[in-house]
């Protein structure tokens, strides 16, 4: 028997596959190249390259469970929203393990990284796009890869997880400004009073609303989650290496403890407040 993986590879007989082709651990295994030969620079790759795992998963389930709200598969989305969040855990798990590493064993080997920075995460971004924070500049870092460019531009002018909620709650019946359900995408998500007026209405109807009760608490999972992982990236930051400036540019911690200023879902959060 024959068959073709996702990159078009054949693999003839199905009883010869081995536990290493399947995963393609070779690839994998083989792609840790330590610059510097550092003994920690091996943990500070492999956290790297674990989070970039978990943040194509994270897409991918951010994607379908965008989908099934759009088809009103609400069980199906609430499933994969779930699985988003045990998996943003896992990110945050990781701090602890590079917080073991010292300024000292960090800065034998930080001037190998020259501007390399996690400011170029392309899937981070997308994550962000996901949720609707839009940075136009963030744009032009990809500019020279026209392919990558395009997949996100393609991302960041879609509607967001959260315009796809806010579709529900329309079909639902519930009076969402017309302003917001024609927005410009690509333009960061700001607070509407209609949208707030809804959520309020489901949440004091839990019975009546249960899956759109169900959906926003999911999304709320979701954006403390996405909270606390910036909010260890910014104090594990701060003990290995101060108020330094980044590689990338910016000036570091500072820049780090701005970004968690934003909210993604701003109306969930005001409703706590309203109810
Ligand atoms: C020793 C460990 C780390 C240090 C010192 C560090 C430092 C920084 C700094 C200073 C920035 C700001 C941009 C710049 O000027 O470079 C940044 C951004 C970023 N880092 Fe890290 N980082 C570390 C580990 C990680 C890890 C493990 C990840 C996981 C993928 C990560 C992902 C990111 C992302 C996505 C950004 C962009 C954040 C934003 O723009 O909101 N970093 N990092
Ligand atoms: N911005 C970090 C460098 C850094 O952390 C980094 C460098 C290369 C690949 C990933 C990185 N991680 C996250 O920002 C620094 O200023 O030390």
């Amino acid at each position: 028997m024959t068959f073709k993986n996702e990159k078009g590879i054949h693999t003839d007989f199905k009883e010869r596959m081995t536990y290493g082709d399947y995963l393609d651990l070779d690839s994998i295994l083989n792609a840790q190249h330590r610059l510097s030969g550092h003994h920690d620079e091996m943990l500070f790759i492999v956290i790297h390259q674990v989070s970039e795992l978990w943040l194509k998963l994270t897409i991918h389930e951010i994607q379908a469970a965008s989908e099934a709200i759009q088809s009103g598969n609400f069980d199906s989305a609430f499933k994969k929203l779930a699985r988003v969040s045990k998996i943003q855990n896992q990110i945050i798990q990781a701090w602890d393990v590079l917080a073991t590493m010292t300024p000292a064993e960090y800065l034998e080997f930080r001037d190998y990284l020259g501007q390399a920075s996690g400011f170029q995460s392309y899937q981070y971004r997308m994550v962000e796009f996901a949720l609707g924070y839009k940075t136009p500049h963030v744009l032009k870092i990809y500019e020279k890869d026209p392919e990558l460019h395009a997949m996100l531009k393609e991302a960041y002018e879609a509607p967001g997880l959260y315009d796809v909620a806010i579709e529900a709650l329309a079909k639902s019946g519930f009076d969402i400004n017309q302003e917001v359900l024609e927005r410009d995408y690509t333009k960061t998500y700001e607070a509407n009073e209609s949208v707030e007026a809804a959520w309020i209405e489901v949440y004091q109807n839990v019975e009546k609303y249960w899956d759109l009760y169900e959906l926003a608490e999911k999304l709320v999972d979701i954006e403390d989650w996405m909270q606390q992982w910036r909010f260890r990236h910014m104090k594990t930051v701060e003990r290995i290496i101060g108020h330094k400036t980044g590689t990338g540019g910016s000036s570091g911690v500072g820049y780090l403890k701005k970004v968690l200023d934003h909210y993604f879902f701003p109306e969930l959060w005001n409703v706590r407040t309203k109810l």
